[in-house]
């Protein structure tokens, strides 16, 4: 079965626009893995606009299901990433003032970066893993890393789907038939959502991990209202 790793950027975002520790992250992905995700993500950004660099430092000794980081791999995400050890780190080529992950790895033209920065995790015993489009070229030489895994980049899936393009799906199967012949595993990611996650994993051969936090909040803030409005209206009452 497909493993469900939640994405808690987002929690930190509402904390840090408060300034306080509320709500508190490792608590949060505590109650997450209680609730029975299979794995915590993090995508720390230079600017650690959401969640900083000593969050993953808390979150390595709280978390108890799998540790995934992602990031580009600049020194100080991997100096933070080697001193760490999550079980997973996920390379992601972001510009620096991304708002958000918006392309895979040119592994074609990256590839000798990638390839030593993949050695230095893996001396280490982290799994790495690519985020990557869906160009079989780039796929194949995504495996010639020495990558275990790569993310399969899921915007535009994630867009057509909700345009009613379900053909949108073809090219993502495809790559995961050729990441599987070429010995790597398959996780994906990015605007994934409680529309359009069952269509995606049951179109997928072999789909082991996907990282969800955008949606996944945004669900959870929306499905928890109507109890949370009636939680107050109670305590209001004369
Ligand atoms: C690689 C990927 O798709 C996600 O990690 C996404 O980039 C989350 O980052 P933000 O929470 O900063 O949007
Ligand atoms: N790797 C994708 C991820 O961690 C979450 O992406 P999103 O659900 O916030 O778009």
């Amino acid at each position: 079965m497909t493993k469900l790793s939640v994405n808690v950027n987002k929690i930190a975002t509402l904390r840090n626009s408060r300034g306080a520790d509320f709500p508190n992250v490792v608590k949060v992905s505590t109650d997450i893995e209680r609730f029975g995700a299979e794995g915590i993500t993090i995508h720390p950004r230079p600017d650690e606009r959401h969640i900083r660099y000593q969050d993953a430092y808390d979150l390595k000794k709280s978390v108890t299901t799998e540790f995934n980081i992602e990031g580009n791999p600049i020194p100080k995400f991997m100096e933070m990433v080697l001193a760490i050890c999550p079980t997973q780190v996920t390379l992601v080529p972001d510009a620096i003032n991304a708002v958000t992950s918006n392309a895979g790895w040119d592994t074609i033209k990256h590839q000798d970066f990638l390839k030593e920065v993949i050695a230095e995790f893996k001396l280490k015993g982290i799994r790495t893993s690519v985020f990557i489009d869906t160009d079989l070229k780039l796929i194949e030489a995504a495996a010639t890393t020495g990558a275990d895994r790569i993310e399969l980049y899921t915007e535009d899936f994630a867009t057509q789907y909700a345009l009613g393009n379900k053909d949108a799906i073809k090219p993502y199967a495809e790559s995961a038939i050729l990441a599987t012949e070429l010995g790597l595993g398959i996780n994906a990611g990015h605007d994934l959502s409680l529309d359009n996650i069952q269509f995606f994993a049951q179109n997928i051969p072999n789909l082991l991990e996907v990282s969800i936090g955008h949606a996944l909040i945004a669900e959870s803030l929306y499905l928890g209202l109507e109890n949370v409005v009636n939680m107050y209206k109670y305590k209001l009452k004369a």
